[in-house]
């Protein structure tokens, strides 16, 4: 893929994430990686949506080193580098400040699988990391905010579970390439709303328990359904 085309790809994600009403102002970004090249494009930062072109996004490689763009790449671009350093089956990376999941985020809880449809995505919960040391939060943010990201998918598969809510900021979701990640991220939205909505209604948690859920989640991909694609 030529860095155009990876670009255009990258931009026209970003794109989606705005069409979706998952971003307010700036907030939020989608990366596509070109894992022949080592490279990603990744939204410029701190440029309205209204305002972005393909052209705009930046070409970085994994050490974080702009290879071609005359903007800033994202402010979470090391978050982004570490989950592709990480994480190799993936091609996309999104991240947004999703009013639902940034509420879980925030409160610091990971997501429990309340059905179905949550199921239908995510084997068992969506984790919530760890809250970040002063030292690491003084040591450099963003790298860190990767760091607890991969840690908190010790033993867990990411392509099970595409989606990630980081304690006291915001969601990051990824797939084999930028849309499927935009994907995910309008996905964990809707999941982190239904969650919240079944939590407020303050019943007994439904009998389905854990177990069904996740052969459900194991019924589903094992057909290969079209979401069993990360
Ligand atoms: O998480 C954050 C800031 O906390 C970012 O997602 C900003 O919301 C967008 O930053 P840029 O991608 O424009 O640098």
């Amino acid at each position: 893929m030529s860095y155009l085309e990876l670009k255009r790809e990258a931009y026209e994600a970003n794109m989606e994430l705005q069409r979706r009403n998952l971003i307010i102002y700036t907030w939020g970004n989608v990366s596509q990686i070109d894992r022949a090249k080592g490279v990603m494009a990744i939204k410029p930062s701190g440029v309205p949506y209204e305002e972005l072109l393909p052209e705009h996004m930046v070409i970085v490689d994994m050490e974080n080193n702009i290879v071609e763009g005359q903007m800033r790449p994202s402010s979470d671009t090391k978050t982004h580098t570490h989950l592709y350093r990480h994480f190799e089956t993936i091609g996309g990376v999104t991240h947004t400040h999703s009013t639902y999941a940034t509420a879980w985020a925030q409160a610091q809880v990971s997501i429990p699988c309340f059905g179905t449809t949550h199921a239908d995505f995510a084997y068992g919960e969506i984790p919530c990391t760890a809250v970040m040391s002063d030292e690491q939060i003084e040591r450099d943010y963003e790298e860190e905010t990767g760091v607890q990201i991969t840690d908190a998918f010790a033993g867990k598969n990411p392509d099970e579970v595409p989606m990630v809510i980081v304690a006291g900021h915001a969601p990051f979701t990824w797939g084999k390439d930028a849309a499927k990640s935009v994907y995910h991220a309008v996905v964990l939205e809707e999941i982190a709303r239904m969650a919240y909505l079944t939590k407020t209604l303050n019943t007994q948690q439904a009998s389905l328990k854990q177990g069904i859920l996740e052969k459900h989640y194991q019924r589903k991909h094992g057909k290969n359904a079209y979401y069993g694609q990360s």
